[in-house]
Parts: structure tokens; C-alpha cells; sequence
């Protein structure tokens, strides 16, 4: 028997309350200035926060938006439990009043964002959120939790797709991901970017994805010998994938897998044979050879380790002979750019005549100054032929879709500039809750993913290559830009004048 202390901690440790929830998935920070606002009363202003990022991911032209459905259901379920209240009663100082008020807590904000397989781009807004001061306060954390993650995979799963073609690309990433929850969002989000299936089961019955696999080494070790594995395994399964790499691909895994599946004839369908080690390329040309003289011409090469699209390319490069790719490690942990980097900005708070007035964040590093103001993004395409010419970040109120005419210039270097007239100009923001009731209705996962697909497909090759690709234009409309640089001289004033308030 287990002593009580003991069980407590196992349970603790399982994150088993019963009345778990995401309320307390947040820094302590943000609870602490929830408790200042609502102590100076201050708690309701209106206010408005944007996320960001600043540099897209892994060196690409885009990025592919992910997480807006987890955000959802966060926003949805926040509220403070009764274990949750109990717990900030045993370690903070907050009063029973402030206990009160979060116990009380209900989300009643405004919020927009970049729908799940839309593209978005550094130094635009991807998730804004208008409502009490304390509300959007509290949410920055898991909100930027949730889409660092899932943008930056969904990303990497879109660069693989970009150079596998059609060729399937099965996600096998479970094992090698930052836990449990990122395996599950985390194939979620490469399924998004382009990825046909998933390796893990229970991703499959929640979400929907298509589930694949093939069989381990183990299977081979447990029967010490290929042919006897692939036996075995060909007599549980019509459709069957060997690996034939445990001990020698061209001497013995290839030369079983074609002696069981002449054994077994019509009673198997021998859909492929797996590689997972030595020289891809080589090896699997030499695969090739087999199975066509064995007359396998249909069966398939599956690829997988350590692969992503730089190795895939490489390996397309050199004619490797590989019809299907297994890819893990390098997608599910971002491998090679493990962190998005979104941020969230306050960039509107209301003044004492209840209107909005913008904020800013200053920086000696230019690139670090916050753009002021509730705003919109336009992704503005040419009508002629439906692609990308930028995106176009205007203040709130303006309607880019019903100007004649965008002059579009680079923030930071004006005289990058283009005037575009025969235009489309579509929001990129659309509104998810309005006043904390959900507004948006969730698109199931293929639609997300065909959306993601054809989004990807909207752009110009130049932003889509993997290496070095051009700048996508992400532009401040004239007035966002005066804005700015208005508020940026006016706190420079008041800097200097410390006797005006800022
Ligand atoms: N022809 C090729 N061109 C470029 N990269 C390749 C080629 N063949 C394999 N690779 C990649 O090179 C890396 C080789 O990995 P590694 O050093 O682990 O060798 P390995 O043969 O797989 O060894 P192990 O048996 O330990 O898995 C992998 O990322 C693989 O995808
Ligand atoms: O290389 P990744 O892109 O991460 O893809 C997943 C890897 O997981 C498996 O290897 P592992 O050594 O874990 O198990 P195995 O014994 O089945 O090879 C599989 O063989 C892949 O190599
Ligand atoms: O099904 C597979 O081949 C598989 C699954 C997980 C990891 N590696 C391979």
C-alpha cells in the first residue's frame, strides 16, 4: 500500500486535479499584474494586444499559421477552479477579494487572427486581442505558447512538402518530441503543412489523420533473421511494408522481403520496403534494380532518418529512387529553428476620455519597436493573376479594399516602394470572438489543410524556394507609419520634458 503522502505526489505529479484547466498555463507575472490593475481599478480599460514575430523561421519566404483551434478551446475553457483558487491562496499574497474576482473570471474579449493554414509573415499582427486590460494580460502566455509551437512546425512541414511534390510524407515524430501534448498539436500542425499521415494512433482518433506505419527493427531482432520477420509479419497483413535495413539492405533485407512476398504471392499486397540508414541515394537506386528484377515494379521505396527538406532535396538531387518519406525528429522539434519567436504587445489602452490611445514599445534596436495601434493586415494580390504582391499593415479603421489604389513601401527603407492598382485586398485577421462568444466557425482539418495548401501555392516561386528566398513586402500603410514615427517623437519629447505626461 502506498502511504497517502506518497499518492498525493504521484497524483500531483499526473497533473490529475480533477478540475484541471489551462488558467493557470500562464507566468506568474501576468496573474501579478492582473492583481495591480484590478487593485488600481484599472483592470477594465479597454485595451489591445497583438502578437507577432519578427523573423520568419528557418530560413523561409512564409510561414504557415497553426494553433488557432487549441487557442480556441483555451479561450473557451479559461476559467479559475476551485483547485486552481485553492492553490493561489496556499503560495501567492493575493487577497480573498482578488481570489473572488479570478474565481469569477469569464473571457469577454474581442479577439482576431491569421486563420490555421493561412501564410503570415514577420512584423505583422497574427492574433489580436481587444477587451479588459486584465483579460488580454492574462492570455499572453498560453496564446504565444500555443502558436510559436504549432506556426513553427506547421512551417516546416510546408518547406518539406515544397520539395517532396506529391510524394506521401508520413509523420513519425512522437518519440523524439518535446512530450506528450507536442506530439499530438505538433503532427497536428505537420498535417497542416502538408504531411498525409501520422505515425501516432491516438493523434489519428482525435484529429482525424490518416494513420501509417511500417514495422521497427525490433521486429526483425525479436526473429533474429529478415526472412523470418517478414514472414511473420506478411502473415498478419494483406498490405505490407518490410524494413530491410536491420543487418544488410542489399544482401539480405531486400533478397527476404522479395523471398517471403514470392511465397506468399496473392495473399499479400507488397506495398514497399523501408530504408533507414547509409547512403540513400545509393541504396536505394541499388533497391530498385532488385525489385524491378524481381518484377516488384509497383512495390514502393519508403525513406526514412533524420530527413528533412534539405536532405530530401539533396537526395531528389542525386535521382534517389524513394517514392514515400518518413520524416520525425526534424519536423515534430523544429529541429533546426527551435523557436518562433512571436511576441505580444500591448499597442492600444484606453485614455481618460474612454478612448484608445496607442502605445508603443521603444528599443534602441530598431527592429524591436513595436508598431502602435489596433490594426488590420491586407494581403494584397493582383487581380490578373491571383498572386501575392505583400501584405499591407493599416490601422484598424482604414479599408484598404475599397481605396483605388496601395502605395506600398518598406518601413524601414522607404524608397522600396510600388503603387498597385488592379489589386484584391483581403484581411488577413478575422474575428474568432466577439465579446467572448466564439464567432468563427472552426473549418475541419482538411479544410485547413487544402486552405494551407492552396495558400502556399498563391505565392511567387521566389518566396517559395528554400534557400534564400526573396523578401515577402510586409508594408505599413501611410497612416501607421506617421503613427508610429508621431508617437515615437512624442515620447522622445516627453523623455526630455519629464514634467509631460507621456
Ligand atoms: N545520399 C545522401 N545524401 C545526403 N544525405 C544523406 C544521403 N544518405 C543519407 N543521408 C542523410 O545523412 C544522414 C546520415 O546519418 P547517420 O550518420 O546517422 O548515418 P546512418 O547510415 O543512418 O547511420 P545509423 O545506422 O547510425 O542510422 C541522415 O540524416 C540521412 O538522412
Ligand atoms: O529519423 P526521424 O526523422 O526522427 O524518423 C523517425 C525514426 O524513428 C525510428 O527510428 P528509431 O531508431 O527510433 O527506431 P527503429 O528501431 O524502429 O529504427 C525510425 O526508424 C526513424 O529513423
Ligand atoms: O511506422 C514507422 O515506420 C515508424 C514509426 C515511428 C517512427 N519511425 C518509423
Amino acid at each position: 500500500m502506498k502511504r497517502a503522502s506518497e499518492a498525493r505526489l504521484i497524483k500531483e505529479k499526473m497533473m490529475d486535479y480533477p478540475d484541471d484547466g489551462l488558467a493557470l498555463h500562464t507566468d506568474y507575472y501576468e496573474l501579478n499584474m492582473m492583481y495591480t490593475y484590478w487593485q488600481q481599478g484599472i483592470d477594465k480599460k479597454q485595451a489591445v494586444f497583438e502578437a507577432y514575430f519578427r523573423d520568419l523561421p528557418f530560413g523561409s519566404g512564409y510561414a504557415v499559421s497553426a494553433g488557432l483551434e487549441h487557442a480556441v478551446q483555451y479561450l473557451q475553457n479559461l476559467r479559475f477552479t476551485a483547485s486552481d483558487i485553492d492553490y493561489l491562496r496556499e503560495v501567492t499574497e493575493y487577497p480573498e477579494d482578488f481570489l473572488t474576482y479570478l474565481r469569477n473570471f469569464k473571457f469577454t474579449a474581442t479577439v482576431r487572427a491569421a486563420i490555421e493554414g493561412d501564410l503570415v509573415f514577420n512584423n505583422e499582427p497574427i492574433f489580436q486581442v481587444e477587451g479588459e486590460l486584465a483579460q488580454g494580460q492574462l492570455v499572453e502566455t498560453a496564446i504565444l505558447n500555443i502558436l510559436n509551437y504549432q506556426t513553427l512546425v506547421a512551417t516546416k512541414a510546408a518547406r518539406i512538402r515544397s520539395v517532396v511534390g506529391d510524394d506521401p510524407l508520413m509523420e513519425f515524430g512522437t518519440r523524439r518530441a518535446q512530450e506528450t501534448a507536442a506530439a499530438m498539436w505538433g503532427t497536428r500542425a505537420a498535417y497542416i503543412g502538408g504531411f498525409n499521415s501520422t505515425s501516432n494512433v491516438r493523434a489519428g482518433k482525435v484529429f482525424g489523420i490518416p494513420i501509417a506505419g511500417t514495422h521497427a527493427h525490433s521486429l526483425v531482432q525479436a526473429y533474429r533473421d529478415d526472412y523470418t520477420a517478414f514472414k511473420a509479419y506478411a502473415e498478419s497483413f494483406h498490405d505490407v511494408t518490410f524494413l530491410v535495413d536491420t543487418y544488410d539492405t542489399l544482401r539480405s533485407g531486400v533478397p527476404a522481403a522479395i523471398r517471403v512476398a514470392n511465397e506468399m504471392g496473392d495473399k499479400i499486397n507488397f506495398q514497399a520496403v523501408r530504408i533507414d540508414s547509409g547512403d540513400m541515394a545509393y541504396i536505394s537506386k541499388r533497391v530498385r534494380q532488385q525489385l524491378d528484377a524481381a518484377g516488384y515494379t509497383n512495390t514502393k521505396i519508403v525513406a526514412s532518418n533524420d530527413l528533412d527538406e534539405n536532405t530530401i532535396q539533396n537526395l531528389k538531387m542525386q535521382g534517389a529512387k524513394i517514392d514515400l518519406w518518413g520524416v520525425g525528429t526534424k519536423v515534430i522539434t523544429a529541429y533546426d529553428h527551435p523557436a518562433l519567436g512571436a511576441v505580444y504587445k500591448l499597442v492600444a489602452i484606453e485614455d481618460e476620455n474612454g478612448q484608445l490611445a496607442d502605445t508603443i514599445k521603444l528599443s534602441s534596436n530598431a527592429v524591436k519597436v513595436s508598431t502602435p495601434g489596433k490594426k488590420q493586415v491586407w494581403r494584397i494580390t493582383r487581380k490578373s493573376n491571383g498572386k501575392s504582391e505583400g501584405d499591407y499593415v493599416a490601422l484598424a479603421d482604414e479599408d484598404v479594399a475599397a481605396q483605388p489604389k496601395v502605395y506600398m513601401f518598406h518601413p524601414n527603407y522607404p524608397y522600396i516602394n510600388k503603387m498597385v492598382t488592379d489589386f484584391d485586398a483581403r484581411p488577413v485577421l478575422r474575428t474568432i470572438f466577439d465579446h467572448g462568444e466564439l464567432v468563427y466557425d472552426l473549418p475541419t482539418l482538411t479544410e485547413i489543410r487544402d486552405f494551407a495548401m492552396h495558400s502556399v501555392d498563391s505565392l511567387w516561386d521566389e518566396y517559395k524556394r528554400v534557400l534564400n528566398p526573396q523578401d515577402y513586402p510586409v508594408d505599413l500603410s501611410q497612416a501607421a507609419w506617421d503613427n508610429k514615427m508621431n508617437l515615437i517623437k512624442e515620447i522622445h519629447n516627453a523623455v526630455h520634458q519629464p514634467d509631460q505626461p507621456l
